[in-house]
């Protein structure tokens, strides 16, 4: 990969490796766009088969929380961390604390948070070290783990797009086939159990769909069956890019909504779903409850207030189904283009120079 050449492309700002031979640590923060304030992502710990696919994903992820933080209304920019390694063998205090470090010396343009590979635990680790950290402990006053409030963002927009594929948003009956159930789907399945949805699902670890199975009644299928079971709707929960080629030809969803980032593989297959007549909940707008509820720490936390910006997901997917029907564009064209337009406005209202400027982090 060229790095400058991406960059320059895709309209990054920073990239920034990080190293610590002696606690293992190597991570990459990739920064964004820092239009509407400081970048805030979350920190994923992931084996990778290689150091540009790793490169590749915090870029990916990066530049997806700019459009995810726009839509939702935060005011923050966009940005990632990836760590290269392994989350059950390879952790240790040093590594979260040096890494800790590497955010205090970017002072203040990157906030990190949870994400898969990554506890509350951790995060503890790296307030050791900077302020520039959300989701930690309640027993901080902060927000905690970001997960069960991210999946009830995700069943709040799932319901929108029943609306406009069903004509009704409720799920009761609805049979809604669930692709991953770790942190976030263990708790949206909850929702839908509630609600009387008929649950499929799928997980490499036995243990947690086994507990889906006792717990809400799930049927268990292999992993690689879930694209092709009879459901209404289908819910990735897992990783991106499992809407592709090889998964768009098997799916009998009406829906697809999901927590998981960067769903569609490339955006062609967002073009290929729109024109099956699949509604598509756009992953970085559906997925936007863990940020809105982590972002809430920077005005010193309030979970009444958070909840409530959650609960508007589901507008905010109504608004996205809306533009696309008007502009007669699928939906994930639809939400980028809701991004853009807010980063733009922003960019020129806030153009004129001021001193001592008024900054989100200054309430912290
Ligand atoms: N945790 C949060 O608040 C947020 C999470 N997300 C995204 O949602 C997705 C899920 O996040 P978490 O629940 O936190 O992660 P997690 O790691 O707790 O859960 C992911 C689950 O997917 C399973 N999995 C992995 N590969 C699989 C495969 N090929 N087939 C089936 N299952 C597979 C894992 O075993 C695990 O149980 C991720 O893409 C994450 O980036 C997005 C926004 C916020
Ligand atoms: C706090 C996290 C839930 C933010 C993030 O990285 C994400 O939404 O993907």
């Amino acid at each position: 990969m060229e790095i400058f050449t991406y960059l320059e492309q895709y309209d990054y700002e920073q990239l920034v490796f990080c190293q610590d031979k002696q606690s293992g640590l190597k991570a990459i923060i990739a920064i964004h766009d820092t239009t509407l304030g400081p970048a805030l992502g979350g920190t994923r710990m992931w084996t990778y088969a290689s150091e540009e696919a790793a490169i590749e994903d915090a870029l990916r992820l990066a530049k997806g929380m700019t459009y995810k933080n726009a839509a939702a209304g935060l005011n923050l920019g966009g940005g990632k961390t990836v760590i290269i390694g392994d989350p059950r063998k390879d952790k240790n205090e040093e590594m979260f604390r040096a890494f800790g470090r590497y955010i205090q010396g970017l002072n203040g343009r990157y906030i990190t948070a949870e994400d898969v590979g990554t506890t509350v635990a951790d995060m503890d680790l790296i307030h050791e070290e900077t302020d520039y950290v959300t989701g930690i402990s309640p027993a901080f006053g902060s927000s905690g783990n970001p997960s069960p409030v991210t999946a009830y963002g995700v069943y709040r927009g799932m319901k929108a797009a029943a609306k406009e594929a069903f004509g009704t948003d409720s799920l009761e009956g609805k049979v809604i086939a669930v692709q991953g159930v770790g942190n976030v789907a263990y708790n949206l399945c909850r929702h839908l159990h509630e609600e009387g949805a008929q649950l499929i699902v799928t997980d490499i670890n036995k243990e947690a769909v086994q507990r889906a199975a006792e717990e809400f009644g799930a049927t268990v299928v292999n992993p690689d069956e879930i694209y092709g079971v009879n459901c209404d709707i289908y819910a990735p929960c897992a990783l991106g890019a499992v809407i592709n080629d090889e998964t768009i030809p098997q799916i009998k969803a009406k829906v697809i909504a999901g927590a998981a980032n960067n769903q569609l593989k490339d955006t062609k297959h967002g073009d290929v779903i729109h024109e099956m007549g699949i509604v598509y909940a756009p992953d970085y707008v559906i997925n936007a409850g863990g940020v809105i509820n982590v972002a809430d720490e920077l005005y010193g936390y309030n979970q009444e207030r958070a909840l409530k910006k959650v609960e508007q997901i589901y507008t905010n997917i109504a608004k996205v189904i809306e533009i696309a029907k008007r502009d007669q564009i699928p939906t994930y064209m639809a939400a980028d283009r809701m991004a853009e337009e807010r980063i733009a406005r922003m960019r020129n209202s806030r153009s004129q120079f001021l001193q001592n400027g008024h900054h989100i982090l200054s309430r912290r």
